[in-house]
C-alpha cells in the first residue's frame, strides 16, 4: 500500500500536498499549516532576495535606470516578508531559531548569488548586458514571489526563471561565454535542488502521516473492540476533567443515567478517599494514573472501580484531556480486603492480631505524638475453662473478652488478640502512667464479671501489665517486652492484678536469662544431682520408696534447691532435657535398691506437653531394667489444665507400661475433685499446707479426712507430704493415711547416704531412720 502511495506521490508531489492537508486532524490543522510554512521557508526567501538585489545594485551602479521596477518589488517583498513573519509567529515558531536560520542563509546564499550574478554581469560584454540584467531581475522577481507564496508556485517560478534565461540565451546565440553557461547551470541546479528538497520533504511527511493514520485506525479499532467486548469501559475527559462523549456502558457501570454523566467531572463520580485525592492530583499535574481503586455507591451497594488513564496532548504539546478506562473490580477488591483482613486480624474476635498490633504500635511510635501505653491482658483461668467446658465455650469467652476490651478502647486505641488468651491494648493518646493504670484496673474489674457461655455462668479473671513510651521504652519491641514483664509480675503477685513496668523487672529478667544460660552449662557439666526423700508406709512403719528431688550443685553458690530454677527451666524448655536426666538417674539408682522400693519422680507440665515423655520413660526403663511398677510419676493439676485429652491419653499409655501415676499437691488447685474423676490415679499426695494445720483445730483436719475417705472409695493410695512432727504423724495414722513423707521421717539425702535403705529389705522403723539420716 505504502509503495503504491510513494510511487504515486513521487510522480505528483502536488497531490501529496493536497493529501497532507486533508489527513491532518482538525485540532492540529493550524499547527500543521504553521509547520508546513516553517519547513518550506527553511530557505528564507525574502531577506535573501532583497540582499541579492541590493548587491546587484551596488555592482551595477552604472545602469541604475534599469532598476526602476526594483522599489516596487522591494515593497511587495517587504509586505510578503512581514506577512510571513506574522504567520510563522502565529504558528508558534521560535523567533530565535527563525533569526538564526535567516542569518545563516542570508550570509551563505547572498554571498553565493552575489558572486555568481556579479561575475556574470561584470564578464558579460556590453551588448549582452541588457538582456542579462533583465533575465536576472526576472528570475529574482519570480524567486521573491515564489518564496512568499505556496511552495509549488515557488518551484514553478524557479523553472520559469530558468527556462526564460535559456530562451533569452537562445535568442542571442552570440552569448556563449563560459560565465553565462555557468550561470544557467547554477540556476537550473538551484531549481532542481528545490524540487528534490520539496519532493523529499513531502514524501516523508506523507508517509509518516499515512503510517500514523493506519496506526491510529488500528488503535481505535482495538479500543472499540476492547470497549465492546471486554469488561473495561473507555472514558475520555476534556482538559477540565469533564467526561467527553460518555457511553451507555459507562453510565451502566456507574449506575447513573447517560444524561447525568454529560458535563460531569470524572472525579465527582467517586466517593471521597485517598485514591480520589491521588486521581485529582494526577489530573492536576497531567500525570498518568494506573489502577486507582475508587468506590462509588451503586444501587445501595459499594462498587469498586479501578481507574487508569493518561493525559492527552495535541501536536503543539497542549493538554486537551485524559483518556483511560474504568473496570469493575468489586469482587477482586472484596477478596483482597478479606485476605488482608485475615492477615491482620484474629478471625474469632476480629481484633488486630499480633503482627498488626506490632506494626501499628511501631507506626505510632514513629509519629511520636506524646506518650503511648501498652496494656498486656492475660486471662487467668482460660485454659481451665477451655479444657473443662469445651472449645465452644472457650470461644464465647474470648469473644466476650474482646467485646469488653473494645468497649474500653477509644478512637486512637488499638485492641488486639495476641494469641490464646492473651490480649493487648495500645492507648494512642494517654495522659500519664496513672491514667493507663486506672484503665488497666477497670479492665481487671470488667473481666472479673462473669460471662455467659453455653448456657452457663463462667467466672474468668485477668491480669494486666502496663508499659509506657517513652518512659519505659521507645521502640515497639522493647515496649511490648516491658508490658510483658509487667504482666508477668502482675500474675506472680496473684491473679486479678494490674502492674506497671519498672526497670527492676528488666534486671530480674536479665538475671533469669543469665540463670538459663547457667542451667544449660550445668546440664552439660553434670552439676545436677538427685536427693532422695523416703516415703514412709504407716501400716508397716517401713520405707516404701523414695521421692527423687533435684539439686543443683553450683560450683560457687553451693547446693541450690529446685524452687529457684525449675520455673526458669520450664520457661526455657530446658526442663525436657533435665527431666530426662532425672528419670534416667532416678531409675538407675532405684534399680540398685533391693526389694520393691519405689522411686517417685516429679514430671512438669512442660514435659507432658512436649510429647517426648513416653519415649523417655520407655528408653530409661529399658536402659536401667527397672520394673515399671516401681516407678511413680508425680504430676500436678496444672498438667491436666492444658490440653486435657492429649494429657489423659499420655497418662493412660504410661499406665499401660505399668508405671504408677500420682496426683501431687492435691487440694491446692481449683478443681482437684474434677481431675480425680477424669483419671484413675494410683495415688493422691495431700499437699503440705493441709498437714501444717492438721493439728491446729482448723478445717484442714476435715479436708484431710474427706480426701482420705474419697481416695479409699476411689481405690487410690494416699500419702501426706510435709510431716514435720510426731503429732502430725499420729493424726494421719489415726485418719487412715497410708504413707507419709516429711522432715520428721527424713530430709532428702544424696544417693550415697542411703546405705540403710539398701540393706533394709523389709522394714526400717522411723526412729532408726531418723537416727540414720540425722533427721
Ligand atoms: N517445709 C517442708 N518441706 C518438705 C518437707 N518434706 C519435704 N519437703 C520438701 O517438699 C518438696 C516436695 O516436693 P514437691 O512437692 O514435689 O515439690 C518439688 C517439685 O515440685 C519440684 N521438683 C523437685 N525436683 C524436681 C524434678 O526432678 N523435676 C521436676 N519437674 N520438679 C522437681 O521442686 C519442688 C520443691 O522441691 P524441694 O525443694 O526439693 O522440696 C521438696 C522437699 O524437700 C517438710 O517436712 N517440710
Amino acid at each position: 500500500m505504502f509503495a503504491g502511495l510513494r510511487a504515486k506521490f513521487e510522480r505528483h508531489p502536488m497531490v501529496a500536498l493536497h493529501l497532507i492537508t486533508h489527513t491532518v486532524h482538525e485540532r492540529d490543522r493550524a499547527w500543521f499549516d504553521g509547520c508546513k510554512l516553517t519547513h518550506l521557508h527553511a530557505v528564507p526567501g525574502g531577506p535573501y532576495e532583497l540582499t541579492r538585489a541590493i548587491l546587484l545594485l551596488m555592482v551595477m551602479g552604472q545602469c541604475a535606470w534599469w532598476f526602476a521596477p526594483l522599489p516596487v518589488l522591494l515593497v511587495v517583498g517587504l509586505i510578503f516578508w512581514i506577512r510571513s513573519i506574522t504567520r510563522r509567529r502565529r504558528a508558534g515558531v521560535d523567533p530565535a531559531s527563525l533569526l538564526r536560520s535567516w542569518c545563516r542563509f542570508i550570509v551563505v546564499r547572498a554571498t553565493l548569488w552575489s558572486i555568481v550574478n556579479g561575475t556574470a554581469l561584470v564578464l558579460t560584454p556590453e551588448e549582452r548586458l541588457v538582456p542579462m540584467v533583465i533575465l536576472i531581475l526576472a528570475a529574482n522577481a519570480m524567486d521573491i514571489f515564489g518564496q512568499f507564496t505556496q511552495p509549488v508556485t515557488g518551484l514553478v517560478s524557479s523553472w520559469i526563471a530558468t527556462i526564460g534565461m535559456t530562451v533569452a540565451l537562445m535568442l542571442r546565440p552570440e552569448v556563449a561565454t563560459t560565465p553565462t553557461v555557468i550561470l544557467m547551470v547554477l540556476q537550473m541546479a538551484s531549481a532542481h535542488a528545490r524540487i528534490f528538497n520539496l519532493h523529499y520533504m513531502f514524501a516523508t511527511r506523507r508517509l509518516r502521516t499515512r503510517e500514523l493514520k493506519t496506526a491510529n485506525d488500528m488503535i481505535e479499532l482495538l479500543l472499540r473492540q476492547y470497549s465492546e467486548h471486554g469488561s473495561d469501559c473507555l472514558v475520555e475527559t476534556d482538559a477540565t476533567g469533564v467526561i467527553v462523549d460518555p457511553s451507555d456502558r459507562l453510565a451502566r457501570l456507574c449506575g447513573v443515567d447517560l444524561d447525568d454523566l454529560c458535563g460531569r467531572k470524572l472525579v465527582s463520580l467517586f466517593e471521597p478517599s485517598s485514591g480520589r485525592d491521588t486521581l485529582r492530583k494526577a489530573a492536576h499535574r497531567l500525570q498518568a494514573f494506573h489502577d486507582l481503586a475508587l468506590s462509588r455507591e451503586v444501587d445501595g451497594k459499594t462498587r469498586w472501580l479501578a481507574v487508569s488513564g493518561c493525559p492527552l496532548f495535541d501536536a503543539q504539546g497542549r493538554h486537551y484531556g485524559f483518556r483511560g478506562f474504568l473496570r469493575d473490580v468489586t469482587d477482586r477488591h472484596e477478596a483482597e480486603t478479606k485476605v488482608l483482613f485475615l492477615a491482620q486480624h484474629d478471625p474469632l474476635t476480629r481484633l488486630a492480631n499480633r503482627t498488626e498490633f506490632h506494626d501499628q504500635l511501631a507506626a505510632r511510635l514513629m509519629e511520636q505524638r506524646g506518650p503511648i501505653a501498652v496494656l498486656f491482658v492475660d486471662l487467668d483461668r482460660f485454659k481451665l475453662i477451655n479444657d473443662s467446658m469445651g472449645h465452644a465455650a472457650g470461644d464465647q469467652v474470648l469473644e466476650a473478652v474482646a467485646r469488653r476490651l473494645s468497649a474500653r478502647a477509644g478512637l486512637h486505641d488499638v485492641v488486639a488478640r495476641l494469641g490464646g488468651d492473651e490480649f493487648a491494648l495500645m492507648l494512642g493518646r494517654v495522659r500519664s502512667a496513672e491514667a493507663a493504670m486506672a484503665l488497666a484496673r477497670r479492665i481487671v474489674d470488667d473481666l472479673g464479671q462473669p460471662v455467659e457461655a453455653e448456657g452457663r455462668t463462667i467466672h474468668i479473671g485477668a491480669s494486666v501489665g502496663v508499659a509506657l513510651s517513652p518512659d519505659h521504652a521507645d521502640n515497639a519491641d522493647e515496649l511490648l517486652r516491658a508490658a510483658d514483664m509487667a504482666l508477668y509480675e502482675a500474675k506472680s503477685a496473684g491473679r486479678g492484678m494490674a502492674s506497671l513496668y519498672h526497670p527492676d523487672m528488666k534486671r530480674v529478667l536479665m538475671e533469669q536469662r543469665a540463670l538459663e544460660l547457667e542451667l544449660r552449662a550445668a546440664l552439660a557439666n553434670g552439676e545436677f544431682e538427685l536427693h532422695y526423700q523416703p516415703l514412709h508406709q504407716l501400716s508397716t512403719d517401713s520405707i516404701a520408696g523414695f521421692e527423687a528431688l533435684l539439686r543443683w550443685r553450683h560450683p560457687e553458690r553451693g547446693t541450690i534447691a529446685p524452687g529457684s530454677f525449675i520455673g526458669i527451666a520450664e520457661q526455657s524448655g530446658l526442663i525436657v532435657q533435665i527431666g530426662e536426666w532425672v528419670l534416667r538417674e532416678a531409675m538407675a539408682e532405684a534399680a540398685t535398691w533391693e526389694g520393691n522400693l519405689t522411686v517417685a519422680v516429679n514430671v512438669s507440665a512442660v514435659q507432658m506437653r512436649d510429647g517426648d515423655l513416653l519415649r523417655q520413660v520407655i528408653s530409661a526403663l529399658s536402659a536401667t531394667g527397672l520394673d515399671p511398677r516401681r516407678l511413680e510419676l508425680e504430676i500436678t493439676e496444672t498438667v491436666l489444665m492444658q490440653d486435657q485429652e492429649a494429657c489423659l491419653a499420655l497418662l493412660h499409655r504410661l499406665r499401660a507400661l505399668g508405671v504408677r501415676i500420682a496426683l501431687d499437691d492435691f487440694g491446692t488447685g481449683y478443681s482437684s475433685l474434677n481431675y480425680l474423676r477424669s483419671f484413675p490415679f494410683d495415688k493422691i499426695k495431700i499437699d503440705r499446707c493441709f498437714i501444717e494445720d492438721l493439728c491446729n483445730g482448723g478445717e484442714s483436719g476435715a479436708i484431710v479426712e474427706s480426701v482420705l475417705d474419697l481416695a479409699a472409695r476411689l481405690n487410690m493410695q494416699t500419702i501426706a507430704e510435709g510431716v514435720e512432727d510426731e503429732a502430725q504423724l499420729h493424726a494421719l495414722r489415726a485418719r487412715g493415711c497410708e504413707q507419709v513423707q516429711g522432715y520428721w521421717i527424713s530430709k532428702a539425702m544424696p544417693a550415697d547416704e542411703l546405705p540403710v535403705v539398701r540393706t533394709a529389705r523389709a522394714a526400717v522403723p522411723v526412729p532408726a531412720l531418723r537416727q540414720a539420716t540425722g533427721g
